[in-house]
């Protein structure tokens, strides 16, 4: 599994690891020497600027530089603040470097080839400024490679915001396990290759901690991911139900409806308008078509509980109509996605949306909002976007997708995954509608929501990649067979 630890969680790793018997030297040494190795298994040897900060991250970047510099780079160190005032570990580490130390200043960075960043890691507390904001302005400038010991300096481990000023790496040596801030997208654009090294902290550390923020990945949801078995026949794969617009605005729909196919549901049957009716009919094979008008309608075409997932919103118009179909699917228990003007049409009651979620007969819900949706249902939530999806979801009971290229997908429960694996190329018109689909397809097949929406915005993510420049939303459940064939 892959968790993402708190920065105050990973210090609780580094201290149970030691309460333990490993000692933070030991730690360190470690974490200092991965570094090391990383910087000469991937770089040419050059002139190296090692930046060390007052804390525990300078420390890393002491023993790094006596690691270089026993290999034969030629190494210059510049500290942060008075060597006096380093303490515990790192002054040790001091000690044990044999060369210079520099007082860091303005033109630390002049004539290096490569920069290691050892000044902030996780004990970053306040904006960055002065000396170690000019070098950060000196090497973006200079164009010299940026190696950084554990965070870039100046990028939040839980939030990758930037605090006044950051480095942009080309390689960031972590240990351990990620931070949230590797992954959101401002840190991501800032660390560059993340490689992880293990230091010497048990995974046993793990059980103490408990965390619940993942890098979604197959690990995370395979166990629970439906795969039909000899006996199935469709009606056992699921029925999903997915509502079509207007005359005019059917693609959406049918898109997520092919997509749902794909993902594995046995069957697939569009809600049409009447109206819309033969326009679908004559674009549709194997996924059906039936006319369903009115929200009685639908609650009566829900009646057969083998209708057991709905998507709604892909073109289904803003207003009281759709927001009356939204509150027929929550009544009729089937599982729901909730996407584009499903969610739209709320903007005004929110709360309405989120008391029929919570409803008795109402079985479980998940909301794709991009950043604009989200704002219009959740006025109000602030923070990094893990935090707001993570407050979104407890507040309306459902599983939030908030995408966008770092896609986070909370549960009401507080489990968090941040997505990795997406592709430029599925900033495209429909690419949405289809991933609202997919998690339809497997909300049909009965996996778990939070797996389920977990495992569709990485197999959408996949299907992006493996088909590649020029991709529109038609090719995307094209891609599924491709992709789940190279995941079992
Ligand atoms: N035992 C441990 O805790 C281990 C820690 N390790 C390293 O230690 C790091 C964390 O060490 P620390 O908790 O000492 O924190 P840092 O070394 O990241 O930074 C803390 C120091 O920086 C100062 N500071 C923070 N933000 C500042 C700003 N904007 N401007 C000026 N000064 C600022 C603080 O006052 C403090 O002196 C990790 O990132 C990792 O690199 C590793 O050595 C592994 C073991
Ligand atoms: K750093």
């Amino acid at each position: 599994m892959h968790e993402l630890l708190t920065v105050d969680e990973m210090s609780r790793a580094d201290r149970w690891a030691i309460a333990q018997g490993t000692p933070g030297l030991t730690l360190m040494e470690n974490a200092g020497r991965a570094v090391a190795e990383a910087v000469t298994a991937r770089f040419k040897r050059a002139s190296v600027a090692v930046l060390c900060g007052p804390g525990n991250n300078g420390g890393d970047g002491f023993v790094a530089a006596r690691h270089l510099s026993e290999a034969g780079w030629s190494v210059t160190l510049y500290l942060l603040g008075e060597r006096e005032k380093l303490t515990g570990d790192a002054a040790e580490m001091a000690r044990r470097w044999n060369g210079a130390i520099h007082p860091m200043t303005g033109d630390a960075v002049r004539g290096a080839g490569l920069i290691i960043d050892a000044i902030f890691g996780a004990g970053l507390s306040r904006p960055v400024e002065g000396v170690p904001a000019e070098l950060i302005q000196a090497a973006a400038r200079a164009g010299t490679p940026v190696v950084a010991v554990d965070m870039p300096s100046g990028l939040h481990g839980d939030t990758g915001e930037v605090l006044g000023a950051a480095f942009k790496a080309v390689l960031t040596v972590t240990f351990f396990r990620a931070k949230p801030g590797h992954y959101l997208l401002g840190g991501r654009r800032h660390c560059g290759e993340l490689l992880l090294r293990d230091i010497g902290i048990g995974e046993e550390a793990l059980g103490e901690l408990l965390p619940h923020t993942y890098e979604n990945c197959p690990s995370l949801w395979l166990g629970g991911f439906p795969r039909p078995e000899f006996g199935d026949h469709k009606y056992t794969r699921g029925h999903g139900v997915v509502v079509s617009g207007g005359m005019s605005t059917t693609g959406a729909a049918r898109l997520g409806a092919r997509a749902a196919l794909r993902a594995g549901a046995g069957l697939v049957t569009l809600a049409s308008p009447s109206s819309a009716l033969m326009v679908n009919a004559s674009q549709l094979t194997a996924v059906m078509v039936r006319a369903v008008n009115t929200p009685d309608e639908l609650t009566a075409f829900l009646e057969d509980k083998r209708r057991n997932a709905v998507l709604i919103g892909p073109g289904a118009g803003i207003g009281g109509p759709t927001r009356e179909k939204v509150l027929a699917i929550l009544l009729s228990g089937a599982a729901v996605v909730l996407d584009a003007d499903a969610l739209t049409s709320f903007e005004e009651v929110p709360r309405d949306l989120f008391v029929a979620i919570e409803g008795y007969f109402a079985g479980p819900a998940v909301l794709t909002p991009h950043e604009g949706e989200f704002k219009r249902l959740f006025k109000d939530i602030e923070g990094s976007k893990l935090e707001r999806a993570r407050a979104a979801a407890r507040r309306a009971g459902a599983i939030v997708v908030l995408k966008g290229p770092d896609t986070v997908i909370a549960a009401p429960d507080g489990r968090a995954a941040i997505n990795t694996n997406a592709s430029p190329e599925l900033a495209t018109a429909g690419s949405g509608d289809v991933l609202a689909g997919i998690i339809t397809g497997l909300l049909a097949q009965s996996m778990a929501p939070f797996e389920a929406a977990c495992a569709a915005v990485w197999l959408h993510g996949e299907a992006g990649r493996a088909f590649g420049p020029g991709l529109i939303a038609e090719d995307l459940p094209e891609m599924l067979p491709v992709v789940l064939r190279d995941l079992f």
